[in-house]
């Protein structure tokens, strides 16, 4: 684990000291928003239009984050307009975020942190993947998942003829809702748990996360998704944790109060969405265990990757 400070590559693990033990997910740098004619978006500046083949994605098939906009380019049939990179399942402490040879004719980068000095040579803070380089103007649009996600929903319906929607403005507030508590709770929650480094403040992450999985189960009894009855960016952002919850969060990160298995309605929609045309050709499960196993070393000394659980997605 490490970050850049002032361009430079630092190996350092999260400092929970100043925290009580608590990790505390910094927000991301990159704010910059695609349109679909190039004006600003909500933050950032404008001049970043929607085009066919001018954007590159970078992901890791291990992160969560990445996850969703991976199914996001697939779900609004934006593979032919942006194409991806796909970085190492294993992140050594040494230098981050590997990038495999011959895996960006963008940058030609080996390493993540060489894609953040690209766009900014004094860059501090944290590599962290999804990023969405535009090939135009040589920089980072965005590291944020969440505005990732929303740029691909619409700003390039025009060139794919795609207008499904996943933030329908009727069901915004429904939406933000449970977006806000799935994200403070069950999408950073498990990292909350895994990563705390005293028995308080993880008790304190396990016991949220866990509650909220039982409010999750309750609505799910009575509707049929997150936010009624069609799916949205709600139920997508909460997928690509629970894909990863029993194989990797319920042992490494000890979110083990049960199981997402012991779960029957939450199990449904996980089944479910697994089952949208082309969303299982998304999950990696080899990367998803290598990832946590080998790269948390003060979680996980010895690297060593479970063969469990038996999953039947
Ligand atoms: N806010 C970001 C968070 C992304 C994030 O934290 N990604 C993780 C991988 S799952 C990462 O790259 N971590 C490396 C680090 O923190 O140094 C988003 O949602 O896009």
């Amino acid at each position: 684990m490490g970050l850049l400070i002032d361009g430079e590559w630092s190996t350092q693990w999260y400092d929970t000291k100043s925290n009580g033990g608590k990790f505390k997910r910094s927000a991301a740098a990159f704010r910059n928003w695609v349109t679909k004619d190039g004006s600003a978006g909500p933050s950032g500046e404008g001049g970043f239009e929607a085009e066919s083949g001018r954007y590159h994605l970078y992901v890791s098939l291990a992160c969560p984050w990445a996850h969703r906009t991976l199914i996001f380019r697939k779900l609004k049939d934006l593979t032919d307009h942006i194409d991806v990179t796909v970085v190492d399942a294993k992140m050594p402490d040494e230098h981050g975020w590997t990038i495999p040879e011959g895996a960006d004719p963008v940058n030609n980068a080996q390493t993540m942190w060489q894609v953040y000095v690209a766009a900014k040579s004094d860059y501090t803070g944290r590599v962290t993947v999804p990023v969405l380089w535009d090939k135009k103007r040589n920089t980072i649009v965005s590291n944020e998942s969440a505005e990732i996600i929303r740029m691909f929903n619409s700003a390039f319906n025009e060139i794919t003829g795609n207008n499904d929607d996943y933030y329908p403005e009727a069901l915004h507030n429904e939406i933000d809702e449970v977006n806000e508590r799935v994200y403070h709770t069950v999408n950073n929650g498990v990292y909350k748990s895994g990563f705390a480094t005293t028995q308080e403040a993880y008790d304190e992450a396990v016991t949220e996360l866990f509650d909220s999985l039982e409010w999750l189960e309750d609505k799910l009894g009575k509707q049929k998704y997150l936010a009624g009855d069609q799916i949205t960016e709600a139920d997508w952002r909460l997928f690509t944790t629970l894909v990863r919850f029993d194989p990797v969060y319920h042992g490494h990160f000890k979110c083990n109060i049960k199981r997402i298995a012991d779960y029957p309605n939450i199990t449904r929609l996980v089944h479910e969405l697994i089952e949208v045309p082309e969303v299982k050709d998304t999950i990696n499960m080899d990367h998803i265990k290598t990832h946590y196993y080998w790269s948390h070393t003060s979680i996980n000394p010895h690297r060593i990757v479970p063969k469990g659980p038996e999953i039947n997605f």
